[in-house]
């Protein structure tokens, strides 16, 4: 028997810095991961090998803390630990081509920058939902595109969840989450505050109250 449909997914999407030491990681991660909604493992400078390693060892923390694994990039990578699901940009390979290989159950991402168009084509092609930004300046991404929030409520005719990145913190998300964004995609402004527990409860507190920030 069908019952109600799942709810959205809401709140913090945590992506994770270029830690270099997996011990680093998984402390850094361990600090904040009570916050998040899901996890991406993002690590856009180490090698393959560290990639793998990093990955796997966090699958077992979000396994253990019941949050979802997403891996950014690379559908091999996981596959290979056994990921909840994948993020895709425009240079990463085709969102319809991962579905196949991830299968329905599969959280599928993609980045749509600033363009609705390509929003329309990622929700045809089976995305589970859809990132907009970068909303903000940001330092953990060079060149990247910039949106402004009322993009957010224009892509609520696709009924997937939206999500906003770029430059967010707990100072900035408020008027994001008002505009519709589900889920505040976030390194560095938990990954470098300075007090990086206290910087995800807050954020992840923009939505409990929407609009009270
Ligand atoms: C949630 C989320 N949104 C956007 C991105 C950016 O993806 P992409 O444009 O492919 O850039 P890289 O992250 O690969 O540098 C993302 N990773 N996650
Ligand atoms: C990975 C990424 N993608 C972006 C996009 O606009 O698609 S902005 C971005 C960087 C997000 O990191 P921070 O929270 O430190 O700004
Ligand atoms: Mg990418």
């Amino acid at each position: 028997m069908n019952g109600p449909p799942a709810p959205s997914p809401r709140g913090l999407y945590l992506v994770t810095p270029d830690e270099p030491d997996t011990t680093q990681l998984l402390r850094r991660v361990d600090a904040v991961l009570g916050e998040a909604t899901w996890l991406q493992y993002r690590n856009k400078a180490a090698s393959a090998d560290l990639r793998r390693e990093q990955a796997a060892a966090l699958r077992k923390r979000c396994s253990a803390a019941g949050v979802p694994l997403i891996v950014n990039d690379d559908l091999d990578l996981a596959r290979a630990v056994g990921a909840d699901g994948l993020h895709l940009g425009e240079d990463d390979g085709d969102p319809a081509a991962a579905r196949a290989a991830l299968g329905v159950d599969a959280i599928i991402g993609v980045s749509c920058y600033d363009d609705l168009a390509r929003a329309a084509r990622a929700t045809a092609a089976g995305a589970s939902y859809l990132a907009f930004g970068a909303f903000f300046p940001t330092r953990s991404k060079t060149a990247a595109r910039r949106a402004g929030p009322e993009l957010l409520g224009a892509a609520a005719r696709w009924g997937l969840p939206r999500v906003a990145i770029g430059g967010i913190t707990a100072d900035n998300a408020g008027p994001l989450v008002e505009a519709g964004a589900d889920l505040i995609a976030v390194i560095g402004g938990v990954f470098e505050a300075g007090d990086p527990a206290a910087a995800a409860r807050s954020l992840r507190r923009c939505f409990d109250a929407p609009g009270a920030t």
